[in-house]
């Protein structure tokens, strides 16, 4: 792109529901995911003599009414907006491609830009909020700088991700990146010896229409300002061997949950979800897992549904096996309890089905 062709770059990145199989996607598990158009992020690339980042007025607020106020925004959520995912994005952007050739085989151009963001994503859910801002950011700079994302190398870029948010600390597990640049509904399997050969997992992109309709539903304010410290990490580290059992049970449900959806078995696929939720409550307990999210699961359960959740909390799935009554009576739960529910709205695949 010459300076004459720079123009203003905008670029959407959706949440995502982890459908079956988390959070076995960090410890070599598999899992089922899909796009969730409900919600997403946007980042605007405009041209600039400098590189700029604009803070969002919301996200990123820098004037509060009262200590009180800026003290009760910071516990509820955090320290940081979304600005420090694009410095990141573009840092590690900067790191991979700087010797990169772009679309015409000449070295990357140096001119400069200014990156905005926004989102709809509720912070805190379980949604991949920050892996959305990251994705958009990164394809407005790979769109910018001209640089040739070949089909065979798109399973590498889930990885380009979660690199730029372990370069904040933000630990996670790659299968929200995945489905992310997938798009779609993606089957994962994080076989250790292709994660550890090649840094990422052999994905498949499933057909959509497969799923049945499925309802998100949350919290709008989740109060878990930060979600307990769980140690499951550091003992399937050290070889636990209670946890790395239950965790291969959590990534067998994805293997079951795959032929359920190609046989349409739903029947099977809502004992799957319920059993997703019950290992999950067994690996990190009820102080982690937070008594607004086991309440929003119970609720649907009171009703017969299936249900688990989509991340680490904050938001759960739910599926009504017998149907639009029970959905009916679904909703009428959920918000008789305070939460917010919608009907899962499948986003784009951007790598077909076969
Ligand atoms: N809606 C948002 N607006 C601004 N920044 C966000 C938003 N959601 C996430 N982030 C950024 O991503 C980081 C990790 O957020 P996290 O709670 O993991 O979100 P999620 O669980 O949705 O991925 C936050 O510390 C913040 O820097
Ligand atoms: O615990 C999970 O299911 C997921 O938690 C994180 O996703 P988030 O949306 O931030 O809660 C993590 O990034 C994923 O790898 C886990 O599967
Ligand atoms: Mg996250």
């Amino acid at each position: 792109m010459d300076a004459e062709s720079a123009r203003r770059i905008e670029q959407r990145a959706y949440a995502r529901v982890g459908f079956l199989g988390n959070p076995s996607d960090a410890y070599f598990g598999k899992t089922i995911s899909f796009s969730l158009a409900n919600f997403y992020a946007t980042v605007v690339l405009e041209p600039s003599p400098t590189i700029r980042f604009l803070p969002h007025a919301v996200h990123d607020p820098c004037e509060f009414g009262s200590l009180q106020q800026m003290a009760d925004r910071i516990r509820g959520e955090g320290y940081y907006g979304g600005v420090r995912l694009l410095m990141a994005a573009c840092k590690v952007f900067f790191d991979v491609f700087k010797h990169a050739v772009d679309g015409k085989g000449n070295s990357l151009h140096d001119r400069g830009f200014t990156l905005s963001y926004d989102t709809n994503i509720p912070r805190q859910t379980g949604l991949s909020g920050s892996s959305a801002i990251v994705w958009a950011a990164l394809k407005c700079l790979l769109e910018y700088f001209d640089i040739p994302t070949k089909q065979a190398q798109v399973d590498g870029l889930p990885s380009l991700i979660l690199r730029v948010e372990e370069e904040l600390g933000i630990t996670a597990g790659l299968q929200d990146r995945v489905v992310q640049v997938y798009g779609g509904l993606v089957y994962m399997d994080f076989d250790k010896t292709s994660m550890e050969s090649q840094k990422k997992g052999i994905y498949t992109a499933m057909d959509p229409e497969l799923l049945p309709p499925l309802y998100l539903i949350y919290c709008k304010n989740p109060s878990d300002s930060g979600k307990v410290h769980s140690d499951v990490r550091k003992k399937w580290l050290l070889g636990d061997k209670r946890i790395r059992e239950l965790m291969a049970d959590v990534a067998q449900v994805a293997e079951k949950g795959r032929a359920s959806l190609l046989d349409r078995d739903y029947v099977s696929l809502a004992t799957l979800m319920d059993r997703n939720f019950d290992l999950r409550r067994q690996i990190f307990g009820d102080d982690v897992l937070g008594d607004i999210n086991i309440k929003m699961v119970e609720t649907a359960r009171s009703v017969g549904a299936a249900c688990k959740f989509t991340g680490s909390g904050g938001a759960v799935v739910a599926f009504c096996p017998k149907g639009r009554l029970q959905a009916k009576d679904l909703m009428e739960a959920c918000e008789s309890a305070g939460f917010s529910v919608e009907v899962c709205k499948i986003g784009p695949a951007s790598v077909k089905h076969t």
